[in-house]
C-alpha cells in the first residue's frame, strides 16, 4: 500500500507539486503519467524519503520511508536507472546490494536471469550498458529484497518494444501476487495496457484519478432529441449540467441511464445516446495536461 496526502513540493517561488494525493493498493499497478517536467520525479522522490516534502506526508506500508526498518526489502525503488555505479559489472552491482540487504547471493543470479542480463553481460561493467540494460539492471535491483511494493520511475526509457511488454508482464505477474506497483511514465501506450488505475499529474497538480473506464466517463454523454430544448430543461431540473453543441446535441454530465431515464420520464424522442467521443484516452491525456501546462506557464 502507498498512501499519499497532500505532498507539496516548493523550489523557491516554483511549485513543482502542488497538494497531490493519492493511494495505490496491493494487488493493483497504477499508472503515474504526466509529460515533462510535471512532478512525477519529484512526488516519487518525496515517497522514497530522498526529497524532503515542503507539505504533506506519504507513507509506504504503512510507515513513512525513512522509519521502514529494512526500506529495500519492502519497497524496491528504480528512480534513476544512471545512478548504478558505471565501473561495477552488472553482477557485482547486485552482490554489493544484496550483502548490504541481507539478501542471499544465489538471488543475484536468478534475478539476472529473470531481467536477461545472465551471461556475458551480467559480467560487463556498468559503463558498457545501453540505457535498455541499465534499466533492466534497475529493475533487477528493485526486486532483489524480494518487497512488496515497487516504485519505478520511467522503467520503460530505453527499453525496445519487446522489453517493454516483457516489463508489462513482469509487473502485471507481481501485482496479481498482491504486490502494489505505482509506475511513472510520459507515455499513456507503455503504461495503458497494464495499468489498473491511472494518475495524472499536470503543472504539478492531480488533473485525474481512477480506472481508465471512470476517465472516459468522465466525459459524459452525448444525447439528441427529436426537441433538444424540452429535454435540456428536463435534464437540467434532475440536476446535471447540460452543454449544448452547435448541431442541436446536449452533452451530459451524467451516465447513458440517467439521461434515458430522464427522457423517459417526459416521453422524449432519442436520435443518439452515447459516451461524449473523447478521441480515447490519449486526447483525453493531452486535453487535461495541455490545460494545466498553460495554466502553470502563465
Ligand atoms: N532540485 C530542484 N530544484 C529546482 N527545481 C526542481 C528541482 N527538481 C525538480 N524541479 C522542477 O520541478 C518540476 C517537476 O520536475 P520533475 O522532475 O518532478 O518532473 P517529471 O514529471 O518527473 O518530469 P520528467 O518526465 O521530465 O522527468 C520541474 O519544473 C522541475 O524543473
Amino acid at each position: 500500500m502507498i498512501s499519499v496526502t497532500s505532498l507539496t513540493k516548493r523550489y523557491g517561488a516554483h511549485t513543482a507539486v502542488n497538494d497531490v494525493s493519492f493511494e495505490c493498493a496491493p494487488g493493483t499497478v497504477t499508472g503515474f503519467l504526466g509529460p515533462n517536467g510535471a512532478g512525477k520525479s519529484t512526488t516519487m522522490r518525496m515517497i522514497t524519503g530522498l526529497t524532503p516534502p515542503t507539505a504533506g506526508a506519504s507513507t509506504v506500508a504503512g510507515k513513512p520511508y525513512r522509519q521502514l526498518p529494512n526500506p529495500s526489502r519492502e519497497v524496491g525503488v528504480l528512480l534513476d536507472a544512471s545512478a548504478q555505479h558505471p565501473g561495477r559489472t552488472g553482477r557485482e552491482v547486485l552482490t554489493l546490494s544484496a550483502r548490504t540487504q541481507g539478501v542471499d547471493s544465489a538471488r543475484v543470479d536468478e534475478l539476472l536471469s529473470l531481467v536477461q542480463l545472465a551471461g556475458p553481460a551480467a559480467g560487463r561493467r556498468v559503463r558498457g550498458y545501453s540505457l535498455g540494460m541499465r534499466q533492466r539492471l534497475g529493475i533487477a535491483h528493485a526486486f532483489l529484497g524480494d518487497p512488496r511494493v515497487l516504485i519505478l520511475d520511467e522503467p520503460a526509457n530505453g527499453l525496445d518494444p519487446e522489453g517493454i511488454f516483457w516489463m508489462r508482464g513482469l509487473l502485471r505477474d507481481f501485482a496479481d501476487r498482491g504486490g502494489t506497483v505505482l509506475l511513472s511514465s510520459h507515455l499513456l501506450r507503455e503504461v495503458e495496457a497494464v495499468a489498473d488505475r491511472l494518475v495524472v499529474i499536470g503543472g504539478g497538480r492531480i488533473v485525474a484519478n481512477g480506472t481508465k473506464e471512470e476517465l472516459l466517463a468522465a466525459g459524459g454523454v452525448r444525447v439528441r432529441a427529436l426537441d433538444p430544448g424540452t429535454l435540456r430543461t428536463a435534464l437540467e431540473r434532475a440536476g446535471f449540467a447540460v452543454t449544448a453543441g452547435a448541431d442541436g446535441a446536449l452533452s451530459v454530465q451524467a451516465e447513458a441511464e440517467q439521461v434515458g431515464q430522464v427522457a423517459a420520464s417526459i416521453s422524449a424522442v432519442l436520435l443518439e445516446l452515447r459516451p461524449v467521443d473523447t478521441g480515447g484516452l490519449e486526447e483525453l491525456f493531452l486535453t487535461l495536461t495541455a490545460g494545466e501546462a498553460k495554466e502553470t506557464a502563465r
